[in-house]
């Protein structure tokens, strides 16, 4: 019997920066260099704010193939029939308003992380996503990292015992060299207008860590969401530099620690000085993590009864030798994207919409705790 047809999932893009390329080159990979079946991916089209010019030039750059269409605007690219998602890879300050004009023209939807600067648009969205019955995603691609899928399997089958804490940090550093105390302010993430900010950019995945093992893994009837206490600290521009916060999840006895900053990194380097950027302890061991929090590339699981035995498994993100060896690993939250679609599904099991909205009211208590405001024209629900 000839074998069905791949499901084919027609992508638009919105914004040509830095992680839009990044993203379009992991569509254009192969999904059997990844083991994955039954699902492929098809660059339809691409636009930019700035210009048409831009979307042309940003197809050039990301190797596309002929054929795909260029915009000049957002609109025209989500008005357009040939298209089933948007990946929204604009700034945090403008998921809101874009993802609300995809998802009113029944588009399904990709938004990068965070989902939205408030918790109360994070809201807002979701409920529109639902009454709309279209597909709506935050793209944190961690979560769909085998890695990760792995590890959350082995807390849930009691490799480590009962999980207890969950230690996470996601940190770089933006000082400038030779002029201490000074970050460089003209990068994005040092920009309030913007969103800019550690918690909304990094922090997340410190949470993320956190939630999906002390929260995702909770039984479904009876969730325990956490009490968070934090300290934050501010730069001149506005935007918090620093955070560190405890969520408490008392019902399972259990702690997530985590820190984000934009001063200090996790380790000198990631892959000999970092040291584990996750730890998962249980009552019977400890699972750590190693590489950036958001990119994870190995792990190991140290069992208190193993005589001091540490099993490592490295977990290298595929490539695709047909495309120059490219492979940065968002392609797994696209092959989620595809799978759920194929099956009708309105969110992912994965990284569930209420989970995202959760995460951002989180994100909001800590910023908050701080004394971080950003400016009405981004956490307003103005369109
Ligand atoms: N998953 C991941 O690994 C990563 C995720 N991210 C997330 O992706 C998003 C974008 O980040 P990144 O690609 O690094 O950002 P960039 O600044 O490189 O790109 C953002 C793009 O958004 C569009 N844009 C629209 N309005 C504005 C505006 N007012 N200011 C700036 N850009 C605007 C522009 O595209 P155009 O002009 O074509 O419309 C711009 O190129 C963020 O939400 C961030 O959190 C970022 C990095 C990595
Ligand atoms: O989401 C992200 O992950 C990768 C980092 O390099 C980037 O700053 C951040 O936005």
């Amino acid at each position: 019997m000839a074998e069905a047809a791949p499901f084919t999932l027609r992508w638009g893009i919105l914004a040509t920066g830095h992680v839009a390329e990044r993203f379009v080159r992991d569509l254009l990979t192969s999904p059997l260099s990844r083991g994955v079946y039954g699902i492929r991916h098809q660059l339809a089209a691409v636009a930019s704010s700035r210009s048409l010019h831009t979307a042309i030039n940003f197809c050039a750059t990301a190797q596309a193939p002929v054929g795909v269409k260029t915009y000049g605007s957002y609109a025209e690219l989500i008005g357009d029939s040939d298209i089933d998602i948007v990946y929204i890879a604009t700034p945090v300050s403008h998921h809101f308003q874009n993802a609300m004009m995809a998802i009113d023209a029944g588009k399904a939807v990709l938004c990068e992380k965070a989902l939205t600067v408030t918790a109360s648009q994070a809201r807002t969205l979701v409920t529109a996503a639902r009454k709309k019955r279209v597909f709506l995603l935050e793209a944190l691609w961690t979560r769909f990292f085998p890695l990760c899928a792995k590890v959350r399997d082995l807390v849930a089958s009691g490799v480590i015992g009962t999980a207890y804490r969950v230690i996470a940090d996601t940190s770089i550093n933006l000082e400038i060299s030779g002029s201490p105390g000074d970050l460089h302010e003209d990068h994005r993430l040092l920009k309030r207008d913007i969103g800019g900010g550690a918690m909304l950019d990094l922090g997340i995945y410190s949470l993320t860590w956190i939630m999906q093992i002390l929260y995702h893994l909770q039984r479904e009837e009876d969730k325990e969401r956490p009490v968070v206490v934090s300290a934050v600290n501010a730069y001149p521009t506005g935007v918090d530099e620093m955070a560190s916060f405890i969520l408490n999840f008392r019902r399972q006895k259990a702690m997530g620690i985590g820190m984000t900053s934009l001063r200090i990194a996790s380790g000198v380097d990631y892959d000999f000085t970092a040291g584990p950027t996750v730890r998962i302890q249980g009552s019977s061991g400890e699972i750590q993590v190693f590489g950036p929090a958001f990119k994870p590339k190995r792990y190991c699981v140290i069992r208190k009864d193993g005589n001091g035995e540490i099993e490592t498994e490295e977990c290298p993100i595929p490539k695709d030798k047909h495309r120059d060896d490219w492979g940065h690993g968002l392609f797994w939250e696209a092959d989620e994207c595809a799978r759920c679609i194929k099956d009708g599904k309105l969110e992912s099991e994965i990284m569930p919409l209420d989970e995202s909205v959760l995460i951002v009211e989180i994100i909001e208590s800590i910023l908050n705790s701080g004394g971080i405001r950003y400016p009405d024209a981004i956490t307003s629900h103005r369109m």
